[in-house]
């Protein structure tokens, strides 16, 4: 499936099979001697009754993740596909805590992100003490400005003046190697185009590159209502697609709202994964 470009392999494993472990999830995850994806996501069965299902999220090295915004919309949409469910709207158990997500045209999908965290400790970010609108470290030989935020898991954000040229490749790793982020961190960069609309590309932890991180798109929005640089409702657009973000005041939780696309179905067999996944 994948969610704005940003692409995955789903399991479904709520029949109480176990995950792969982490080797598998970089087969996996490889383009060239797995399937290839950003992002493996294991549909699981919920640990709270109030949820249909739980998600986990792995990237395509292997590591584990506490969010993936264009994950849920999926996972939301598998379940849907599945008609085991009537309403278009379910309650799903992420590794951040519950989020409601919702039918709201075809192929797409609101997601109840949570509300952002921006203290230091919570996201993780060494160094700094209090919250801050920006930050600035040397990273490369060069002084850094960012803003951070945590969606469940860490972003950092830079704004640019041209997006398409933004050093993605090169500040990426850099601050994601920094002493300042101990638990690595998901890199922005964004240009403001308008109040309500912005440009983003994201170097993401664990998988580089991709073509839309949810999260991101969260995180870059709130970091830059909460500076007023735009308005509580805005487009981001991601090099793979766009997304609506929408934060109504700094209390409330963020909605994300946008497209989830089915690829195709496959079934992996035990050489691959230890086990044999459809
Ligand atoms: N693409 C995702 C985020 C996936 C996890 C991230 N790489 C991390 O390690 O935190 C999204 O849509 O949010």
């Amino acid at each position: 499936m994948h969610g704005a470009g940003n692409d995955f392999v789903v399991l479904d494993l709520r029949d109480g099979t176990p995950p792969p472990d982490a080797a598998h999830f970089r087969l996996l995850g490889d383009r060239h001697f797995g399937v290839g994806c950003d992002q493996i996501l294991t549909i699981e069965p919920p640990h709270g009754r109030e949820a249909h299902a739980r998600y986990g999220i792995w990237n395509s090295d292997g590591s584990a993740a506490g969010q993936c915004g264009n994950g849920a919309r999926c996972v939301a949409a598998w379940l849907a596909r599945e008609d085991t469910i009537e309403d278009a709207s379910f309650v799903l158990e992420s590794p951040a805590g519950l989020h409601v997500v919702q039918r709201v045209g075809a192929e797409r999908w609101r997601v109840g992100m949570g509300v952002p965290r921006f203290a230091p400790v919570q996201i993780p970010l060494a160094g700094f003490d209090a919250a801050q609108d920006a930050y600035e470290v040397d990273v490369e030989g060069e002084r850094i400005a960012f803003g951070a935020a945590s969606m469940g898991n860490p972003h950092a954000l830079i704004e640019v003046d041209d997006v398409d040229a933004a050093p993605a490749a090169r500040i990426g790793p850099a601050l994601q190697a920094s002493r300042h982020f101990p638990d690595s961190v998901n890199v922005g960069f964004t240009e403001v185009t308008s109040r309500d609309h912005i440009r983003l590309r994201v170097f993401e932890r664990g998988a580089g590159e991709t073509l839309a991180c949810g999260s991101g798109a969260c995180a870059a929005a709130a970091i830059l209502m909460k500076r007023g640089r735009i308005d509580r409702r805005a487009t981001v657009s991601l090099p793979g697609g766009d997304l609506l973000i929408e934060w109504p005041d700094d209390a409330a939780g963020i909605d994300m709202t946008g497209p989830a696309t089915f690829v195709f179905d496959g079934v992996l067999d035990a050489a691959s994964t230890g086990t044999a996944f459809a």
